[in-house]
């Protein structure tokens, strides 16, 4: 749920870092980055990146008041040190943290348990799904998940109402939804109409078929330690999912959530500190977000604003997780737009170790957590393993 239209609230409150036309606007002064090219498997590419001093340089630099002569010595100094950096260093982008192909590889894997299930125990996994409205965005993703349901072998159920049903039609399809056993998990899709009570609408879902892990209940088990939530929600499991896979420790190491979102930010702050990492919440009226996230190993944004963090925000080395999926008007693209993060990647990778690119990055995981939340539903249901 990466999405710009479920984290927007938030998301216009930080408007003064906004980003010029063109995504970032360039800064007026140049910052360069050097580092060590580090390998490309992964937990040895952290090691090294960590090792990895950055040096920059700004063109603004206050050494020109200095005496001609100490400043002709320290130009020529420097200098060396330059040539000799450039020959030892070459300058490195992040390593990519690719969303797309982990998530290929999550749903062979998800696949091939389905495959094992069907045939030992006949069981099919089953997924609902209803869509209210008809916001374009909504039907691409209902489409996607369908998609990729199929391609795994979970069985879809889809019901797609009119803008203005009534919310008892909605609630009426939860119900027979929640007393058909061959359907494990549900899925109302975000956002609903406006004048539709969603918290009334979510707490009809049965906790056992809540594969978005929106329930108070989830939400409860996943802040309290020693708890288990019966499900983690799908877009924070998502960028964890990332982290371990791509060798990223976390514990003990600082991470800054950006945003506060019911259905990322929150709970993806409860998500990190479970694993042991030390939590900072950034939200619309932290006083200096730029120096706290600067402090972070790990940063997460979920603030659906385009390009807001600034290479500036971002330490030397940090891992960068981008949840923002926000539309970019672009008239070179066929449908008038492109899709941005939350994060100036072009500044971002060139300072952080490793970073999620938009898209390709959370947005596919997210729909592949919603497949494992399915089929581990599934298994629930059938106490199955
Ligand atoms: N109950 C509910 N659960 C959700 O999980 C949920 C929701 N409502 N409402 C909307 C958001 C948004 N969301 C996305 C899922 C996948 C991509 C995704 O795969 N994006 C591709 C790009 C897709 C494109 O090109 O349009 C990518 O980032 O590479 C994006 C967004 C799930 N959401």
């Amino acid at each position: 749920m990466a999405s710009a239209a479920a984290t927007s609230s938030t998301a216009t409150m930080f408007g003064t870092a906004a980003a010029a036309s063109d995504g970032c606007s360039r800064r007026v002064f140049v910052t360069t980055t050097v580092q060590v090219r580090a390998s490309r498997s992964s937990p040895a590419f952290l090691r090294t990146s960590r090792a990895i001093k950055t040096y920059s340089s700004c063109s603004n630099s206050s050494v020109v008041n200095e005496p001609r002569v100490g400043f002709c010595f320290l130009e020529f100094y420097c200098n060396c040190i330059k040539t000799r950096l450039t020959a030892l260093v070459t300058e490195v982008s992040a390593k990519v943290i690719d969303g797309k192909a982990t998530a290929k590889e999550i749903r062979e894997e998800i696949a091939a348990e389905i495959s094992k299930m069907k045939e030992s125990s006949g069981v099919v996994p089953g997924l609902a799904v209803i869509l209210v409205g008809e916001r374009k965005d909504s039907a691409t993703y209902v489409r996607n998940k369908k998609k990729a349901c199929e391609s795994v072998g979970i069985k879809s159920y889809e019901v797609h109402l009119a803008e203005d049903c009534s919310e008892q039609e909605i609630l009426q399809h939860i119900s027979a939804f929640n007393d058909d056993p061959a359907v494990n998990g549900i899925l109302v899709q975000l956002p609903l109409p406006s004048n539709m009570n969603e918290q009334n609408i979510l707490n009809a879902v049965c906790i056992e078929k809540d594969v978005d892990g929106f329930s108070p209940l989830n939400i409860g088990r996943l802040a309290m330690r020693d708890r288990e939530p019966l499900f983690v929600p799908c877009t924070p499991k998502g960028c964890i999912e990332l982290l371990h896979r791509y060798g990223v420790p976390i514990k003990g190491k600082r991470a800054v959530v950006i945003g506060r979102s019911n259905i990322v930010g929150m709970p993806a702050a409860l998500l990190l500190q479970r694993e042991d990492a030390t939590v900072t919440v950034v939200h619309s009226r932290t006083k200096n977000p730029e120096a706290i996230t600067r402090e972070a190993d790990i940063v997460i944004t979920a603030v659906g604003q385009p390009n807001m963090v600034r290479g500036s925000w971002i330490k030397p080395g940090a891992v960068v997780i981008d949840v923002g999926i926000n539309p970019f008007e672009d008239t070179s693209c066929s449908r008038g737009y492109r899709l941005v993060g939350d994060v100036c990647y072009e500044e971002a990778s060139k300072i952080a170790s490793a970073i999620t690119p938009v898209p390709g990055g959370v947005g596919p995981m997210t729909i592949a957590m919603l497949l494992s939340n399915t089929l581990s539903a599934t298994k629930r249901a059938y106490n199955l393993e």
